[in-house]
């Protein structure tokens, strides 16, 4: 076979001489180690392409830098050494290099009462860039709970009271009539509104962390929410839901707030954005909420 020389488009001299801010490849797929889990995951990796007159940048070259995510742990200091790579293989043509990773962990969780537990997954994202020795890891995970309207329960409480009035107006209040009436539908007759809501947290990471603070961000939130989503639930389950989601009452501003508090004292995070749904079953929309630290000074 003839050894012919590959022609190598990317190294022409470009005849529109343009600087692009980012060039890469998005999708790719690759596996990622999180908290001791192999999972599947794509990857968006590029660099600006800073000399305009290049043809292209190599995208091979940051293709087998990402060989580095198949067996270290996914931290900000391996996202780094990737990045460091993707600019020392662009020597003279790009400034800035970017690595974005899209995943879901699975995370089982255990029932609130029975002994079951079940795998919950958690979409997150992990955005790397690096310009000028600078450098910052962003983490976005969306965690799904559930909210009660407050305003709803005290409309609920208030019909709840006029049933009793009506029912038992003019009659000697006997304890065990009072008990079988509260167990009854015209003890309850009317409930309050809840929804299914999303929080989207996007945390700006301390770039010394060596792992992923991603256990530490759900079960915090989740805490703080008091209403996560549930697994494998039996009846004991359900009713403990009742109850917690009867103890957390949350409009979508206690929500953010909630969040805001219990992640802006991690150390792991350095600067963070919260964003609440609540996809209202009251409307046909959605009540939204945001919150964000540090705070400047107004
Ligand atoms: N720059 C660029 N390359 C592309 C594009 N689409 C496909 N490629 C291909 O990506 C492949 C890898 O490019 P390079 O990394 O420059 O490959 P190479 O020249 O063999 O590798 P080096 O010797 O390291 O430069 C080439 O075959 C390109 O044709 C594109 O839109 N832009």
């Amino acid at each position: 076979m003839n050894a012919l020389t590959l022609p190598d488009v990317a190294a022409q001299v470009s005849r529109e001489t343009l600087p692009l801010d980012w060039v890469g490849m998005c999708g790719i797929a690759t596996p990622v180690l999180i908290d001791g889990q192999r999972l599947g995951a794509t990857a968006d990796a590029g660099v600006s392409l800073d000399d305009g007159t290049a043809r292209g940048i190599h995208m091979s070259r940051l293709y087998v830098a990402l060989e580095k995510l198949e067996d270290a742990p996914l931290a900000p200091s391996l996202m780094r050494e990737i990045l460091q790579q993707f600019l020392d293989s662009h020597e003279g043509l790009s400034r800035a290099a970017s690595l974005s990773i899209h995943t879901d962990v699975l995370l089982k969780r255990p029932a609130l009462v029975s002994p079951l537990a079940g795998w919950k997954s958690y979409p997150v994202s992990i955005e790397a860039h690096l310009e000028n020795a600078m450098f910052h890891v962003e983490l976005r995970i969306q965690i799904p709970y559930s909210s009660t309207c407050p305003c709803s329960a005290a409309l609920a409480r208030q019909l709840i009271q006029q049933q009793f009035v009506d029912d038992f107006a003019n009659k000697r209040l006997e304890h065990a009539e009072v008990l079988a009436w509260l167990g009854s539908s015209n003890g309850i007759v009317a409930t309050p509104h809840s929804q299914r809501s999303t929080a989207t947290l996007t945390l700006c990471l301390n770039t010394d962390c060596n792992d992923m603070p991603l256990l530490a961000v759900i079960d915090n939130a989740e805490a703080a929410l008091g209403t996560a989503v549930q697994t494998a639930v039996k009846r004991a389950d359900e009713q403990a839901f009742a109850l917690a989601n009867g103890q957390n009452l949350m409009f979508c501003e206690d929500a953010a707030r909630r969040l805001n508090a219990a992640l802006s004292p991690l150390p792991s995070i350095v600067a963070g954005q919260v964003q609440v749904v609540h996809a209202e079953s009251l409307h046909a929309h959605n009540a939204v909420a945001h919150s964000r630290w540090p705070r400047e000074a107004p």
